[in-house]
C-alpha cells in the first residue's frame, strides 16, 4: 500500500478520492435498461440477464418447491450460523422500535405522530462475485419487524442459472416468499416499474456495485425511493502503536476483497506502524483466494501519516467512511470528534466482519462519502411517520389568530379564511351548528 506522510490540508480532498465509474456512461446504460424494461417487461429482464450475467433464465420467479428445496442444500453448520446472526440482528433492530410521540403544545391542541410500515418494499441482494446471503438478513429482518406487507427480493442468478441456496434459505427463514432471479440494473428497473414476474415496490433497499447504485438513484425519477447509495465497500482504519498490525491488515483486506473498486484507507500518527502493516498485508494477500480483486482495490487505497489525532478526526469527517475502525490510544477523543461514518468498530477485538455478519448492527451502509448525510439501514428505513392533530374550540381560539396573521403575511387569504370562518362561528355562539363527527 502506498503511504503518504504529513500531507498538507489543501491536498486532502484529492488524496481521498474514491475510484468511480464515468457517470455519463453509467447513466446511459441505466436509462437504456429502464426504458426497455418499461416497454418489454420480463423479456427485457431475460435479455439483459443473458447479456450482463451470461446466463439464460426461463422462469424469473422461484416456485415454492424451489424455495423448499434450497433449505436441504444448506449445510447444518451454516444454518446454525445464520440462526445466531438472525437472533442478534433481530434483537438489535427490535430494540429500535419507538412509541407514539404525543404533545399538547397549547390548551385544546393535540398533536401526535405514529409510524406505519411502507407497504411494498424491494430488497436487492448482491450476487455478482459473491452471494451475499448475509444481506438477506440485514434487509428482511427489519422489513418484517416493521410490518411491510409485500417484500420482494431480487438477486442475480449464478453461472448455473440459480440463486445460491443460502440466499434462498435465508430469505425463507425471514419469511420472504417472493424471490426473483434477476440482478443488476434490470432488477432495480423491474422493482421500480413492475413486470409480469416482478411486482413493483415503493422503496428499494440493498447494496450493490456501481450499476446497481446508479440504478437505485435513477428509480427516483419514477417516484420510487431508496434507502441510500450503498455502493462499493470501504473501510477506514485509525490505528496507532496499540493496534496489532496483523489485525489492521486483515481488516483492510476484508473490505478490499469485495471488489476491485473497493477502497481501504489507514490513518495513523505513528510512523512506526507503516512497515509492519505493509508486511502483514503482503503476507496475508498471498493466500487470499480473492487476492486479484483485493490487489486491485489496494492500488487506489492508501495509508496516510498525520500529525496528531486532531488531524485524524478532521480527515475521517472529510472522508465519511462506510466503516470506521478505531484502534488508537485516543479512542474517546476520536469518538467525540467524529460525526461522519456509517458504522464504527472499536478496539483490537472488533473486526469489521463482526458487523458484516453477526454482531447485530446492519451492514447496509452509505458509501462514497454519503455517511455525511445518510444513516445505514435500520428499522425506521422501513417505516413512515404520519403526524396527526386535533384542535377543539379552545385550541382554535389559542392559535387561530397567529395562523391568520401568518397566512395574511404570506398573501394567502384562503388559508386565513379557513381559520377565520370557524372563529366567527365561535364568536357568534353558533357552536350548536357544529356537530361532532
Ligand atoms: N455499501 C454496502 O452496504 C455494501 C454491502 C454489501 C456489498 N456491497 C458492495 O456490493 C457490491 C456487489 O457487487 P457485485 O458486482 O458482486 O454484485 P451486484 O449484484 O451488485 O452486481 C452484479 C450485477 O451487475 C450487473 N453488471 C455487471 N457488469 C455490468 C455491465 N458492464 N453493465 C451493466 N450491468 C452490469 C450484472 O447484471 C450483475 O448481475 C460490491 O461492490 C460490494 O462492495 C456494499
Ligand atoms: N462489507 C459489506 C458492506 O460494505 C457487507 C458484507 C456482506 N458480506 C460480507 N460483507
Ligand atoms: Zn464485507
Amino acid at each position: 500500500m502506498d503511504w503518504i506522510r504529513y500531507p498538507g490540508r489543501d491536498s486532502w480532498r484529492d488524496l481521498l478520492k474514491r475510484p468511480e465509474k464515468d457517470l455519463p456512461s453509467l447513466e446511459a446504460v441505466v436509462s437504456d435498461v429502464f426504458n426497455r424494461v418499461a416497454s418489454e417487461g420480463d423479456a427485457a429482464l431475460k435479455a439483459f440477464t443473458e447479456r450482463f450475467d451470461g446466463v439464460v433464465v426461463e422462469d424469473l420467479r422461484l416456485t415454492p418447491e424451489e424455495i423448499e428445496r434450497a433449505g436441504g442444500q444448506v449445510p447444518q453448520d451454516l444454518k446454525d450460523a445464520i440462526d445466531l446472526a438472525y437472533e442478534n440482528i433481530y434483537a438489535f433492530h427490535a430494540a429500535q422500535k419507538t412509541g407514539r410521540v404525543e404533545v399538547f403544545p397549547r390548551p385544546g391542541v393535540h398533536c401526535w405522530q405514529e409510524k406505519h410500515p411502507i407497504e411494498r418494499v424491494g430488497l436487492y441482494i448482491p450476487g455478482g462475485t459473491a452471494p451475499l446471503f448475509s444481506t438477506v438478513l440485514m434487509l428482511a429482518i427489519p422489513a418484517r419487524l416493521a410490518g411491510c406487507q409485500e417484500v420482494v427480493l431480487c438477486s442475480p442468478p449464478g453461472r448455473d442459472g440459480n440463486l445460491h441456496p443460502a440466499i434462498v434459505y435465508a430469505a425463507s427463514r425471514c419469511g420472504v416468499s417472493t424471490i426473483c432471479k434477476v440482478g443488476g440494473i434490470q432488477a432495480i428497473a423491474a422493482l421500480t416499474l413492475g413486470t409480469e414476474s416482478v411486482p413493483p415496490v415503493y422503496k428499494l433497499f440493498g447494496p450493490g456495485n456501481q450499476y446497481v447504485t446508479q440504478a437505485k438513484q435513477w428509480a427516483g425519477r419514477w417516484g420510487v425511493s431508496m434507502d441510500m447509495p450503498a455502493g462499493p465497500s470501504e473501510v477506514l482504519v485509525v490505528a496507532d502503536h496499540t493496534a496489532v498490525p496483523q489485525f489492521v491488515a486483515a481488516d483492510l483486506l476484508s473490505q478490499a476483497e469485495h471488489g476491485a473498486d473497493s477502497q481501504v484507507v489507514l490513518l495513523t500518527d505513528r510512523e512506526e506502524i507503516m512497515e509492519a502493516v505493509n508486511q502483514a498485508l503482503e503476507a496475508q494477500l498471498d493466500d487470499l483466494p480473492r487476492q486479484e480483486i483485493a490487489r486491485q482495490a489496494i492500488t487506489h487505497s492508501r495509508g496516510i501519516v498525520l500529525k496528531n489525532w486532531e488531524e485524524i478526526a478532521d480527515m475521517v469527517n472529510l472522508y465519511a467512511p462506510e466503516h470506521l475502525i478505531i484502534c488508537h490510544r485516543e479512542e474517546r477523543f476520536l469518538l467525540e470528534q467524529v460525526h461522519n461514518a456509517g458504522s464504527v468498530f472499536l478496539g483490537n477485538y472488533t473486526p469489521e466482519s463482526a458487523g458484516d455478519y453477526a454482531s447485530g448492527t446492519n451492514h447496509t451502509l452509505p458509501t462514497n462519502g454519503y455517511a455525511r448525510q445518510y444513516s445505514g439501514v435500520n428499522l425506521d428505513s422501513f417505516l413512515k411517520s404520519i403526524t396527526y392533530q386535533r384542535l377543539d374550540a379552545e385550541g382554535l381560539r389559542e392559535i387561530g389568530p397567529s395562523i391568520e396573521v401568518m397566512a395574511e403575511a404570506e398573501g394567502l387569504r384562503g388559508h386565513a379564511r379557513a381559520v377565520g370562518i370557524r372563529r366567527e362561528y365561535l364568536e357568534r355562539g353558533l357552536t350548536n351548528a357544529i356537530t361532532k363527527p
